[in-house]
Parts: C-alpha cells; structure tokens; sequence
C-alpha cells in the first residue's frame, strides 16, 4: 500500500509544460487561419477589381483622346477648304462688281474671275446671280448656264439680311448637276448703294464630306456625323447616302450637341439601340457641328476580353487560396487535437481520469515550490480504498476498476477551490494537494471526501462498513519537522496508516 514517494522530474514538467504551451498557441492560430486566407484572398480580389475598373477608365479615357483628335482632323479639313472656296468666292464677287473686268473678252474675264480652286474635286460650280436669281456668271460654262435660284433659302436670306456675310446651306439636290446632293457657300452681292444685288455661290458637293469622314475609323459601330446647327444632316458614316438632308430636330442627342460649343458624352443611339461615346465640336467659321461617338462596346472590347481572362484566374486563385487556407487550418486543428490527446495520454490516469502519477509528481512539485516561496501553507490528503484486495477478490477485477473510477470522481467532487487538485498515486491510493490550506481546512475536505465515498454507497459485503470507504492521512507543509516534499507525504503516509491502524474509514492527521 505504501511506497517511497519517488524523485520529482523538472525536466518532465518543463517539457510537459512547453507542449501544453505550443497546444494553445496551435489551437488559438488555426482559428484565425482560414480567417486569414479569406481576408487577404478578398484583398487581392479587390484589388484586382480596382485595377480593371482602372482599366476601363483608361479605355475610355484613350478613346476621348482620339476622338478629340479626330474632331480636330475635320475640323481644320473642312475650315481649310471653307477658307479657300470663300477666297475664291470674293475674288469672283469684287470681279464682277468691277466693269471693267466685265467689259474683258469672255475667256479672259473667266481667267480673272475664277482661279483653279474652282476646278476642285468636290467644286460643283462657282456662280454669280444678279438680284433676281437668274446666272449672271458660271464657272463652269463660258455661256452662263440658265436658271433661277431666287426660290433657294440661301438667295432669301441674302436678300433680306444684308450682314450674313458667308452662308453655308444645308444640303440640298442640285437643279444643275443632276440632283446631286450638295451644299452651298454663299456671299451677298451688294450694289454701290447698299442695295441687293445677287449672290456669289460655290456648290460643294455632298461627296468631300462623305470622304472626309470615310477616310476616318471610329471601329466597327463608331459613327462620325457633320450636321448643320439648323439640324439637316450634311454626312454621316455609316448610312450616309439614306441620312443626307434628315433633319435631327427632337433627337435627344442633337439637343445635347446643341447645348456647348464642344464636348463628350455617353448616349444610346435610339435608333440602334447601340451605346455610343459621343465627342462633339464645332466647325470654326461655318454653322456646323462635327460628331464622333465610337461604340462604347468597341472601346471596352479589349478590355473585356482582358478582364475576363485576369478575374477569372483571379478568381480561382483566391479561391485556392482560400482552400489551401481552409486546409491549413483543418491541419494545425488536427495537430491541436493530436496534442492535446498527447497532453492527456501524458498527464491523465486512463482508468479515473485524474492525473496520473507522472503529473501528480509534477503538480506535487510545483505547489510545493509556490508554498515555500509565498509562505504558505500546503495541505496534503493521502487516500487509500479499503479492504480492496477483498472487492477485488470477490467482485472481481473489472468491478474493481469501476469502483476505482466512482472513487476518483467522488475525490474529485469534493474539491471546491480551481487550485486543489487530484491525482492517483497508485494502485487504489490517492493525493490530493490543498494549497494555501492550514490543518482545520485540510481536515474538513478529507472528511467532506471520506464522507463523500460513504455515501455512494457501492456495496462490499465483505468489508465491515458494508460499503466501498477510504482511510484519509492528513499532513501540512508548515510542520516543523517537515522540510521536503518527500517528507511532507511520508508524514501523511503515517498518518494514512494510523487511519487504518485505528479501524479505517477514517481521517487522522498527521502527528
Ligand atoms: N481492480 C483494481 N485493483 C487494483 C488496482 N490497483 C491496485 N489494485 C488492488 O488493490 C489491492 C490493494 O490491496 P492491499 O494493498 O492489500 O490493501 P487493501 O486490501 O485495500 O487493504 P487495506 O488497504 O489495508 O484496507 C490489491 O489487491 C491490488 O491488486 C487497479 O487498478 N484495479
């Protein structure tokens, strides 16, 4: 029943101690892991998104940039060729407002009237008309050509309005050149005395602005547009032949072209149902507006194809991310638990539950070196079932093993403070440590624990009590012939002896 209390092992504790330390640190990371993973793969996914949306931004950004740079392209074509046919408009104008130049042979009055500008592609024919609107002079014929033009807007608006200076029409069908489409630019002819006396005209057919804008890419659903500020299209690209002359009045998108000088917007054509980027501007000198709206699918085309690639990978990046997380987490989890199973295969008695020897030397140990070093006092209890040899004998081993256990558990349930503690000693013997306990404290826990095993009453007929009891030896600390642990447990271990000197189920403490 009784043994020598063994050598206490320092090293043993530390290192139980350590992997007790490496199991919380374990079992508290690997809640944050999977945590971890999932924040820093949804950082990575935002970041990604604001790089593409960055994208996009440049897209459409660049897209702005060339189409201001085509606006500028037409603009200075179309200001450039305005600027010469009008020189050319004057030279003939103040000719033939001059008689002498009218009184020239007719070939040389043309050689004066009309340089070569009027032999230009798009040039359908320089005239001059007296105040009823009838030919006066015809570059393209040397016997002016016959026909009135009073009836046109840009021959009323000359005539009623003597500072229009220079006209540009909307386009309209020549009467001249077989219904072609054309513009015309006009200067009022006034006589000596103010009055109105004609018009001086170029035509231009409708054909330069359709190459113009032909020669220009604004992508497969891109539309380029030159339209009077009166509404009337001049030319557009794609459809120009079916849109020439269409007024644009009541469309929402003239209205917004109508509303600054220049600038861009993003619109959907209500006709094609397409979303177009629209940059617009006006033709400095002439009454019209230059449009480029290139498709907003267009633009983005790239971008998307780009986007898709890129968040798709990212995507299923971070979700691996996310897995090997989630796995890394699973892992430290198994490890936690695998340690802790270890802790307690190392530190636990498998048969009560309580600690084991190995800890029970430890925690014996440890509180021993606490009391000395506070001054305080350790209460030793040392248990021992009675008559066990008997249980077992008549009971039979594995009944045995059970009572053992109901022992342990009704040991345990008499400890009241977190810092007392439990442990099996060896085979149906017990310590439980009281620290910071003196003797009447000690005394009233080993009897509440004697007491406590009465009462569960498990039947053993052949022990006198008629039922399972414990013999408890009491020892303190802070007895004066006490200076070791050894000696502290060999003093209750003669306590525990005197309990079962003096007829068992019973606490003595030590003398
Ligand atoms: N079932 C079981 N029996 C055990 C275990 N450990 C020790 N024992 C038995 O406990 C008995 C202890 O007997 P003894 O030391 O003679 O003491 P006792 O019969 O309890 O008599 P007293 O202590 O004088 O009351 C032995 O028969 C051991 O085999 C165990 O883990 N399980």
């Amino acid at each position: 029943m009784f043994g020598r209390f063994p050598q206490l092992d320092g090293i043993q504790e530390r290192r139980a101690a350590s992997a007790a330390r490496r199991f919380f640190r374990l079992a508290r990371f690997h809640r944050f892991v999977t945590l971890i993973g999932s924040g820093v793969a949804l950082i990575m996914l935002s970041l990604c998104m604001m790089a593409l949306y960055e994208g996009r931004q440049e897209a459409l950004q660049g897209a702005r940039k060339t189409s201001q740079n085509l606006l500028l392209i037409l603009q200075k074509d179309i200001s450039r060729n305005v600027e010469l046919y009008d020189l050319s408009l004057q030279a003939a104008l103040e000719g033939s407002q001059r008689s002498d130049v009218m009184a020239l042979p007719s070939s040389l009055q043309r050689a004066v009237l009309f340089d070569r500008s009027v032999q230009a592609r798009y040039v359908g024919a320089l005239l001059v008309l007296d105040a009823q609107g009838k030919v006066l002079i015809d570059s393209a014929n040397p016997v002016p050509r016959k026909g009135n033009f009073s009836d046109r807007e840009y021959f009323t608006i000359h005539r009623e309005n003597p500072n229009v200076g220079l006209y540009l029409s909307g386009p309209f069908r020549s009467r001249l050149t077989h219904d072609h489409w054309i513009v015309v630019l006009s200067r009022r002819v006034s006589l000596p005395n103010g009055a109105f006396g004609g018009v001086a005209l170029v035509a231009i057919g409708i054909d330069y602005f359709h190459d113009l804008l032909a020669g220009l890419d604004v992508g497969a659903h891109g539309v380029l547009l030159l339209v009077c500020e009166d509404g009337s299209v001049i030319s557009r690209q794609p459809d120009h032949s079916n849109v020439v002359g269409r007024s644009m009045i009541g469309s929402v998108n003239f209205k917004r072209f109508q509303s600054a000088a220049s600038g861009t917007f993003t619109g959907q054509d209500p006709t094609e149902g397409v979303r177009r980027l629209y940059s617009y501007a006006r033709i400095p000198g002439v009454p019209v507006i230059a449009v480029v709206a290139p498709a907003e699918d267009d633009i983005l085309e790239n971008w998307r194809r780009r986007s898709i690639i890129i968040g798709g990978l990212m995507v299923v990046f971070s979700a691996v991310f996310v897995c090997v997380s989630s796995l890394l987490a699973h892992e430290l989890r198994e490890r936690a638990r695998n340690q802790q199973k270890l802790i307690e295969q190392a530190t636990q008695d498998r048969l009560t539950g309580v600690s084991n020897r190995h800890a029970l030397d430890a925690t014996l140990a440890r509180e021993w070196r606490r009391a000395k070093r506070d001054g305080r006092t350790l209460g030793i209890l040392f248990i021992d079932v009675d008559a066990f040899k008997s249980y077992n004998d008549h009971y039979g081993h594995a009944a045995g093993d059970k009572a053992l256990a109901v022992v342990a558990q009704s040991i345990t349930d008499c400890l009241r403070r977190p810092s007392d503690s439990i442990g099996r000693y060896g085979g149906e013997e017990f310590v439980v440590a009281l620290p910071d306990t003196h003797a009447h404290g000690a005394l009233e826990v080993a009897e509440l624990i004697r007491d406590g095993v009465v009462r569960r009453g498990l039947a053993h007929a052949y022990h006198s009590h008629g039922s399972v009891t414990v013999s408890i030896g009491v020892a303190l600390s802070d007895a004066p012939d006490v200076q070791s642990l050894a000696e502290l447990i060999a003093k209750a271990d003669r306590a525990l002896y005197r309990a079962k000197a003096e007829g068992r189920n019973a606490v003595r403490a030590a003398a």
